[in-house]
């Protein structure tokens, strides 16, 4: 028994089940993620990933099942600022600037200490980029603009449906070592990806969906 299993966990999940037209989109779901933890969310094309992290921003009423946060039933007015949700919809306002974008986010959810815009957009690549509107950056920028949130705000739980779908070598490294830096400084993360997740930070958990 490690550590991690005896410890207050950040998020559990009990029988936790989404359905649509009384249909169940996966089987119910039981799982924990403690602080320092990485989950691969894993499951074939349409078998309920992106479903499962959107119930779990909070974007979706659960059907049926239990989810704690810090060992206590999930209030989400408690665990707000906590969470942040990064989507196939990237969330950004295409007339706005990467800057403003991050003004934006920050003023909803708060700012980590010691961060700032342009530090985080300079080490998210996007230097140079940071006063263009969002509408002008190729698939790649966008992306890169969405996850500069990562390092803004102060959330402790990151939900990562897809992080390196659009992103080069370089890119998808940074992404590994955001997740990294993260765990390793109290942080957990669920990610969903296709590709493979070569991440160096010790062995991540793994949530596979099934029919
Ligand atoms: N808005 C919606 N309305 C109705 N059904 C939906 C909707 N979104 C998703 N579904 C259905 O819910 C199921 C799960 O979809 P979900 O997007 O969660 O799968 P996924 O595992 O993330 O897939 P992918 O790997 O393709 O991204 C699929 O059968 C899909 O058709």
């Amino acid at each position: 028994m490690t550590a991690a299993d005896t410890a207050l966990p950040l998020l559990e999940a009990r029988a936790l089940s989404f359905f649509r037209q009384d249909e169940p989109v996966f089987a119910p779901l039981d799982f924990r993620l403690h602080a320092g933890e990485l989950a691969l969310v894993e499951g074939d094309n349409g078998s309920g990933k992106t479903t499962l992290l959107r119930m779990l921003a909070g974007l979706l009423h659960i059907s049926a099942g239990e989810l704690h946060w810090r060992g206590e039933p999930m209030q989400r007015d408690r665990c707000a600022g906590e969470i942040l949700f990064l989507g196939h919809q990237l969330g950004l306002k295409a007339d706005l600037s990467p800057r403003e974008n991050l003004r934006i986010a920050a003023g909803l959810h708060g700012m980590r200490e010691g961060a700032g815009a342009a530090s985080v957009l300079a080490r998210i690549g996007l230097r140079g980029y940071e006063d263009e509107p969002v509408r002008r950056l190729s698939a790649g920028q966008k992306k890169r603009a969405a996850l500069a949130r990562l390092l803004l705000l102060p959330a402790s739980l990151w939900l990562l449906d897809e992080p390196y779908a659009n992103l080069d070598r370089i890119g998808i490294a940074l992404v590994n070592d955001l997740l990294e830096s993260h765990t390793d400084t109290g942080g957990a993360a669920m990610v969903t990806s296709h590709g493979t997740v070569s991440f160096h930070g010790g062995e991540p958990r793994r949530i596979r969906m099934h029919d």
